[in-house]
């Protein structure tokens, strides 16, 4: 059975004083799932401190060189170096902020599992994609482009993250979120073999709340969430994984 996880993603949020939310999470029993913080990169050592083990701290981005004249940027080794076990990968501001294209996404993945990461490669979906009824074809695509070829499919997860969901408050229908994962996990399995597909985590994200964590975490081929504005406060991100641990 694939493992369960609860992911939060801070975003360009949290400040020193804001870790007391991380030690408010990592202080609730956590029965039933794997949680991560993924947190900006300023706090990414100090939350592996403050954790003590107790979750998985993660990063936001990564560089696909393993060091260089990249100013600004972060490799995957740094995150190692600073306790980091995953980092986030493509998602969508990213993708629309800086210009990610699958094919980058696929070498991040690539220098991120190399380094011993988990990598988290998002996909998704825009409005216009959708109403055109693309969504399949349109994260099919992104799904094959963006794992990059030898991947090493025990160090992956997928998180689908439709790109007008996030922050919005509008999530897909329970039958478009099933439509999307089965979708993914079957093209895991056309890469993968049946086997390893089903060891990857697949993830939803995109306007992921306490109210409706529940009837998404009941989805079929949904084995956790990557969560954005609700991670940032202890009290909602914990009722978002006692839902995951019910699930
Ligand atoms: O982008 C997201 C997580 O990576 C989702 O963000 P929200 O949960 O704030 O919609």
């Amino acid at each position: 059975m694939t493992r369960k996880l609860a992911a939060g993603n801070w975003k360009m949020h949290g400040l020193k004083a804001d870790l007391a939310e991380l030690a408010a999470i990592c202080a609730a029993p956590q029965p039933g799932c794997d949680v991560l913080l993924c947190l900006p990169a300023t706090l990414v050592h100090r939350g592996v401190c403050a954790a003590e083990g107790r979750i998985a701290i993660g990063g936001q981005d990564c560089h696909a060189a393993p060091q260089g004249a990249h100013t600004g940027d972060i490799s995957a080794a740094m995150l190692v170096d600073a306790g980091a076990s995953h980092v986030i990968l493509g998602h969508s501001e990213r993708r629309a902020d800086h210009a990610e294209t699958d094919a980058m996404v696929a070498e991040k993945a690539r220098a991120a599992q190399a380094a011993g990461l988990m990598a988290i490669v998002c996909l998704g979906e825009t409005l216009a994609e959708r109403e055109a009824g693309h969504t399949l074809a349109v994260v099919g695509r992104q799904l094959a482009a963006s794992v990059p070829e030898g991947a090493d499919p025990a160090r992956l997860v997928v998180a689908y993250e439709p790109v007008w969901a996030i922050g919005s408050g509008r999530t897909p229908t329970e039958a478009q979120i099933a439509e999307v994962h089965s979708a993914l996990r079957e093209g895991l399995a056309r890469r993968f073999g049946t086997g390893a597909a089903e060891q990857v985590p697949l993830l939803y994200g995109g306007s992921v709340k306490p109210a409706n964590a529940a009837a998404i975490f009941a989805l079929p081929h949904v084995d956790g969430a990557l969560v954005g504005g609700a991670s940032l406060k202890a009290a909602d991100f914990l009722a978002i994984v006692a839902a995951l641990g019910a699930a």
